[in-house]
This record gives structure tokens, C-alpha cells and sequence, in this order.
């Protein structure tokens, strides 16, 4: 009996153990830091069971020290991702607008990014959320003022001393413009990346933001979340994905809908095939 729960409790440990990894590795495959903490795992791996298959104690005593030092080392190398994952445990509320207040920025927002698209103008937008950008508003203008597509449409034309740099919305207000983004350094599939697109991508991968990029020599719009960029959307799944990024609720209910009201035609076309049989 007692071998019996030994044993489950042994399986259950290892079950948990497996989950955490799992989970930890989920969450930090893709991040800047990932790729030197498995070379440093495998290190310290290969050497332990060197040192114990072969009972070489010193080298055993290092590695059992430099475990401790790895898990202290991982708090500096992933800060910002440990900053970021706490933050998201910490907020519950993203946006404190209502809907509609909300529903009626992405209005404006979505035009003044199709203007800036049509007419090839680079912009680069960076949405608070629960952390705060106020580092990144230091390296540009701060301003608190009511956004506008004319607003945009100004402060990013190629003529103006502003246009530089990225403009950081907060609360639905602009809170500056001009700013230096911290520019990835991940190796990306594609290569030609500038860098605009690169402080997107590095700036998301620093906070919880949401960037969007309106390309200079393309036109194209890209929406950037936790460091994965999302690039040449149309203006509709444009408008699609700020929804499902800042209402997640009201799409999801919208999208049931849809599926309920297809559903439901499905089921009346059936009837009349079944009517048309009879
Ligand atoms: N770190 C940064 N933070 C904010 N904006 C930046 C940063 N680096 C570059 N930019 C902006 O990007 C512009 C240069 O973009 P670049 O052509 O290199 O990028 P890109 O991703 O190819 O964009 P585009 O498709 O618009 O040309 C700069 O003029 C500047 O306004």
C-alpha cells in the first residue's frame, strides 16, 4: 500500500515537474535570453553527469553552485519577460475605458492609419497598457493630446520634427511623440527588416504595448504583440485584430454569434433539403 503511494506520488511529482518546464520553456522559447540558457543548461548538464558518472567531486561541488548562480543569472537575462509576465498576473484591466469610449478610438485610430498607409507616410504607434512607457517618453516630446488621423497625419509628415521616432498612446490620448524604441536584436526570418519595424518588435518584447507600423516604402500596416510581428494586414483585418486585442470580449460574443446565425442557416437549408426530399 505505501509502495503504491509512494509510487503515484513519485509520478505526480514528475508530472508537475514535466507541466512547469513545459510551461517555462512555452513562455521563454521565443525571447531574446532563450537561446543562452539552453547553451548554459546543456553545459552544466553534460558536465554533471560527466562528474558523476566518472565521482569527480570538485567538478560536481562547481556545478551544484553554478545552478544556484544559473537561476540568479536567469532573473537579470529575462528581466524584461519576467517583468512582462508579472505585470500580465498583476492586471486584470487593460483598458480603463468603456467599450464604446474605446470602440470609438479604434474608429479614429483605424482611419488615421489607413490615411497614413495610402498616402505611404511611416508611422509607428506604441499603446500602453499595464506597463508603463513613460521611459520611452523621456527619449522623445511627452504632449497629452486628443488623437486625430489629422493629428497623426502631422506629426509623422516626413517634414516635421516630430516625425522621427514613435509616438506612444496612453488612455487614448497621445502621449508623446518622437521616441526611441529599444530595436530588437533577434535574428528574424525575414532579413530586410528596417528598423522601424525592429523597434516595434523591441519594444513589445520589453512591455505588455501593442505597436503598429505603417510601412514608408510599402504602405503596409503591422500589428506587433509580445515581439511577434503581424505584417501586411488589410485595413479590415486590421480593424479585426485591434478588436480582438482591445475587446476581446465584445468580438468573442460577436464571433458566437456569427457561428450561432451560420449554424442556424445550415440547419434551415437542411430542413429544406429534407422537405425537397420528401
Ligand atoms: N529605435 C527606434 N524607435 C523609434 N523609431 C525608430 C527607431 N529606429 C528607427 N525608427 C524610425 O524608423 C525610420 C527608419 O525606418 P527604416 O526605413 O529603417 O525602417 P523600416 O522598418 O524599413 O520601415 P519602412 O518600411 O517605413 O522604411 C526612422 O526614420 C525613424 O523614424
Amino acid at each position: 500500500m505505501s509502495f503504491i503511494q509512494d509510487y503515484w506520488r513519485a509520478v505526480g511529482e514528475i508530472l508537475i515537474i514535466w507541466i512547469c518546464l513545459y510551461q517555462i520553456y512555452r513562455a521563454f522559447k521565443d525571447t531574446r535570453g532563450a537561446r543562452i540558457m539552453v547553451g548554459l543548461a546543456l553545459l552544466l548538464m553534460v558536465l554533471s553527469s560527466v562528474s558523476l558518472i566518472l565521482d569527480l567531486k570538485v567538478i560536481w561541488w562547481i556545478m551544484k553552485h553554478l545552478f544556484l548562480g544559473m537561476a540568479a543569472a536567469s532573473l537579470i537575462i529575462f528581466q524584461p519577460e519576467l517583468r512582462n509576465a508579472l505585470a500580465k498576473l498583476g492586471s486584470t484591466k487593460l483598458f480603463s475605458f468603456s467599450q464604446s469610449q474605446t470602440h470609438e478610438f479604434l474608429d479614429t485610430f483605424s482611419e488615421a492609419v489607413s490615411q497614413l498607409s495610402k498616402k505611404r507616410i511611416g508611422a509607428l504607434f506604441a499603446f500602453e497598457r499595464s506597463i508603463s512607457l513613460k521611459e520611452h517618453l523621456k527619449t522623445g516630446v511627452e504632449l497629452d493630446s486628443v488623437f486625430s488621423p489629422e493629428f497623426a497625419l502631422t506629426v509623422f509628415h516626413p517634414k516635421t520634427a516630430l516625425h522621427d521616432g514613435g509616438m506612444i498612446i496612453a488612455q487614448n490620448r497621445v502621449a508623446g511623440a518622437g521616441c526611441v524604441f529599444p530595436v530588437s536584436s533577434r535574428e528574424l526570418s525575414d532579413r530586410s527588416t528596417g528598423l522601424r519595424h525592429r523597434a516595434a518588435i523591441g519594444v513589445t518584447e520589453e512591455a505588455d504595448c501593442v505597436a503598429v507600423v505603417v510601412s514608408e516604402e510599402t504602405g503596409q500596416v503591422s500589428i506587433c504583440v509580445d515581439g511577434k510581428l503581424s505584417r501586411g494586414l488589410s485595413e479590415d483585418a486590421f480593424r479585426s485584430k485591434l478588436e480582438h486585442i482591445f475587446l476581446p470580449k465584445e468580438r468573442e460574443h460577436e464571433e458566437k454569434m456569427d457561428e450561432q446565425l451560420a449554424g442556424e442557416a445550415g440547419d434551415l437549408d437542411g430542413g429544406r433539403g429534407n422537405l425537397a426530399a420528401d
